[in-house]
């Protein structure tokens, strides 16, 4: 490879494939920078380029300000293919750069922007009460409580559908098996058939190509969890019975008349639907539990945000972001702290391109290292440290836009994300206090249960199972 960008030695033909750690990437792709004092790589898998871009200069550079032609994404056979997530159009996170693509992110895009927030805010104020509620009730809980009340927000904004009282509701047990297996699958060289796409025309019983029952049951999974709520809504829509959400606003605008159901802006509407449905609530879990880590790392934050709560004397609300800076601040703080997606959702250049002096092939895969630049001690110092003052003083540090990712494929859900983020935060910490889990030591003293503060690997990012006691505050009998 005449020319690329620098990177770590490679073997012929497989290239990087072992060098490629199978959990945690976006540490080593940082450390690679520091060794090859470079903070633009160039790694190859079996003859195809991927170029990692470790800061924050790079990314605006490329992703920002050439979105033109770094806005595709890469073909990944076991993912687009096999477990079909972008075959029949279906996620558009996964899909081309192209109209079909432009379509569905116009409807997201505009039911999420900033000035439709006040539109769905009622909804997000309710369902973080029953959140709080959840909470009071059975407090271990916590990680389901998260998804319930990010789900119920979804379905109902999303579906006009309310989600069933329990754990049995189908729709949000098609939504887990999809997300799980796309998680599965976004693990970079988990499966041989993306290096070696010839993989894929192995038959099923074939020895070894146990990927290919796995596809197979992901897929099914996936198109359950995009048709089912869709469908539901449909019937309700013909019926005229559908309560007003995304789904009817975006018929009702594109003119869908109820008769003709095989027309593609239904697909279109289909497809958004189930892009926010499948995007929002891991997202959403992860973000909050995240939220809950640095807490019980940094009691001091905890304290600081509860003074500013108490002024208000109320539960707060969705409005409030204004009079409540340090609770602003800490949301930035939980998203630049630990991110979702480290190494956001790869892209793809369309056509060959230069960059200081360097060849960046056409059709090379893109890679934004969000952990890194989110951890650059050149714009954050003490990157590993939980600091929302960072964001406040004389000198704030940027706010981590980065953490939604880069260009025209930023994500559409980054006001409700960060609306959602702070509702809950506030609110939970007007009402809790939050602290340690606890364990019994082999003497049978209660001791504090310390977390491991380690994440998931894929492509998004989850903690690891942890305690933590929620206490209620003396004011939270008289805000609720
Ligand atoms: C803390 C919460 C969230 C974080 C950190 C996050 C982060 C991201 C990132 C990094 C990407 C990839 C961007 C890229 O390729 O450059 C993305 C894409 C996407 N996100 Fe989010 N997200 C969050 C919540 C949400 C929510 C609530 C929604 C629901 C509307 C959503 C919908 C999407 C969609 C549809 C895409 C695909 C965009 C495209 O390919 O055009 N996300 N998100």
């Amino acid at each position: 490879y005449p020319n690329v960008p620098p990177g770590p030695p490679a073997v012929p033909i497989l290239g990087h494939l072992f060098a490629l750690p199978s959990t945690h990437q976006w540490k080593t792709f940082a450390n690679w920078s520091r060794d090859y004092k470079s903070d633009i790589l160039h790694l190859s898998v079996a003859g195809k380029s991927i170029i990692v871009l470790n800061s924050l200069q790079a990314t605006n550079d490329l992703m920002e300000q050439r979105s033109r032609i770094y806005s595709e994404r890469p073909r990944l056979p076991m993912i687009n293919e096999l477990m079909g997530w972008n075959q029949q159009s279906l996620a558009m996170g996964l899909m081309p750069y192209g109209n079909k693509w432009l379509a569905r992110r116009k409807i997201v895009q505009q039911a999420f922007s900033k000035q439709s927030l006040m539109s769905y805010g009622s909804q997000l104020e309710k369902c973080t009460e029953s959140l709080i509620n959840d909470l009071f009730v059975q407090p271990s809980e916590f990680m389901a409580h998260f998804k319930r009340m990010s789900t119920t927000f979804i379905m109902s904004t999303v579906y006009g559908i309310e989600v069933k009282a329990g754990s049995g509701d189908p729709f949000i047990g098609a939504n887990e098996a999809a997300v799980d297996g796309l998680k599965a699958a976004g693990i970079a060289g988990r499966f041989l058939v993306d290096t070696l796409p010839i993989l894929k025309y192995v038959p099923e019983w074939f020895p070894g190509a146990d990927f290919k029952r796995l596809a197979r049951e992901w897929k099914e999974n996936m198109v359950l969890a995009f048709r089912a709520p869709f469908e539901e809504a449909w019937s309700q829509f013909s019926n005229h019975t559908l309560q007003p959400c995304l789904v009817l606003n975006s018929l009702d605008e594109l003119g869908v008349d109820n008769a003709d159901d095989s027309d593609e802006r239904i697909n279109t509407v289909r497809d958004a639907a189930g892009s926010i449905y499948t995007a929002a609530v891991d997202t959403a879990v992860s973000s909050l539990a995240t939220f809950l880590l640095a807490m019980l790392a940094n009691p001091e934050a905890q304290k600081l945000a509860q003074i500013e709560l108490d002024r208000l004397e109320r539960l707060p609300l969705l409005q409030d972001d204004a009079s409540l800076p340090y609770i602003s601040a800490l949301v930035k703080e939980v998203l630049r702290w630990k991110n979702v997606a480290p190494l956001a959702i790869p892209h793809c250049v369309a056509e060959e391109d230069e960059y200081r002096g360097y060849k960046i092939p056409k059709g090379a895969t893109i890679i934004g290292n969000i952990w890194a630049i989110c951890h650059d001690d050149a714009i954050y110092p003490d990157p590993d440290k939980f600091s929302p003052e960072r964001f406040l003083g004389n000198n704030p540090r940027p706010d981590p836009d980065v953490a939604f990712g880069f260009g025209r494929r930023t994500c559409p859900g980054q006001h409700l994300a960060t609306s959602m983020l702070f509702l809950c935060i506030a609110r939970i910490l007007a009402v809790f206090e939050i602290s340690k889990g606890t364990k019994l030591d082999e003497f049978g003293r209660e001791v504090d249960d310390e977390p491991s503060y380690e994440y998931s690997s894929g492509l998004a990012a989850m903690p690891l199972p942890f305690k933590c006691t929620f206490k209620p505050r003396a004011l939270a009998n008289e805000m609720i």
